[in-house]
């Protein structure tokens, strides 16, 4: 509720910035990290002096260098696999065949120009900010500040040889909060829906932070991720349960179900390069279609065979690879 959210950062801030005051402000750096972070330091006190423009994060984002260098770590010559192969979005052990064609021929079109949104949703204190900066930034903060709206992180891989860029918005989870974060939510190409493994109501709860993610973007192209957090306070029989009932809300969902911990790491590095490597997949093979590559009729989906859980089959040969 924004008029909640207007007292407690007017409470925040110098009174001489007064009229010009917005809780949105520019971040310092290129990405939003730690800029919208509630009683981590004051959201106004910038020292570049009064906010000059209102933050439009999507804006800020859209000027980052996406031609940086990418991390050594962060190349993928193979695709990930899943974790269960029972809540997948596919099984194929390769990434299919008319992208690897693709990007050997380097005919993924704007693809490697392009920042794909992923948006990370859950209840608050699930771990959707310690997730993002454990991948972006090898941290962990055991200390928990509210995500106040919404914050971003960009992360540059390398994909079969062609740069692609993952900007993980991270939104606020607290029900005051929460109509500032969703207006963020829209153009996502996945959408990533934490809950907490030793919380069975922050699992109950996904179901509701997807229907209000899917209000603002497609169902039929968008990347669902359901991901358990803090696996490393779960016994291993606690585990055991509640990934039984995360994996059927999971088929439920049609979404990949992963299980992680951002304090010890486990998972987190998997399970992001999971959600790059599909999200280029279907930014390529949607870029194929959209180019004309394909011949009429010849129906390009990535679920294309029987290792495909959540979508119809189609048995045609890919056209440009044997
Ligand atoms: N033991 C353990 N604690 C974690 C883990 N991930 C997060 N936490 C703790 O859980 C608390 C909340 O983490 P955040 O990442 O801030 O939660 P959030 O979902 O971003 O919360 P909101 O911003 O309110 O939506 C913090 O105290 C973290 O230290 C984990 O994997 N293991």
């Amino acid at each position: 509720m924004s008029h909640v959210l207007g007292l407690e950062l007017r409470r925040e801030a110098p009174p001489l910035l007064g009229p010009l005051f917005s809780p949105f402000i520019p971040p310092r750096r290129s990405c939003g990290s730690q800029m919208l972070r509630s009683n981590h330091r004051s959201l106004i006190t910038n020292s570049a002096g009064p906010p000059r423009l209102l933050w439009a994060p999507h804006k800020a984002a859209g000027k980052m260098n996406i031609l940086a260098p990418v991390r050594r770590d962060r190349v993928l010559a193979e695709l990930p696999q899943c974790l269960r192969k029972e809540a997948a979005l596919h099984v194929h052990k390769d990434f299919h065949p008319r992208v690897t064609c693709a990007c050997q021929e380097h005919r993924t079109g704007t693809v490697g120009f392009k920042i794909s949104k992923v948006i990370v949703v859950g209840d608050l204190s699930v771990g959707k900010t310690c997730l993002i900066n454990r991948f972006c930034k090898n941290t962990f903060d055991k200390n928990y500040k509210a995500t106040i709206g919404v914050d971003f992180e960009m992360e540059r891989f390398e994909v079969l040889g062609v740069p692609f860029s993952l900007q993980l918005w991270d939104t606020a989870g607290q029900e005051r909060f929460k109509c500032i974060a969703s207006t963020y939510y829209r153009g996502a190409q996945a959408i990533i829906i934490v809950f907490n493994l030793n919380d069975v109501a922050s699992l109950e709860h996904t179901k509701q932070w997807l229907a209000d993610a899917l209000k603002e973007n497609d169902p039929s192209s968008v990347l669902l991720f359901l991901v358990g957090s803090k696996k490393d306070l779960s016994t291993p029989a606690q585990y055991v349960l509640m990934e039984r009932d995360a994996l059927k809300v999971a088929q439920e969902m049609k979404a990949e179900y992963w299980a992680v911990s951002s304090l010890t790491g486990e998972n987190v590095r998997e399970f992001f390069f999971r959600v790059a490597a599909l999200t280029f997949e279907a930014n390529v093979l949607a870029e194929l279609e959209k180019s004309g590559a394909r011949r009429i009729g010849d129906v390009v989906r990535i679920n294309s065979d029987d290792n495909n859980l959540y979508l119809t089959a189609s048995k045609k040969k890919p056209t440009c690879c044997p």
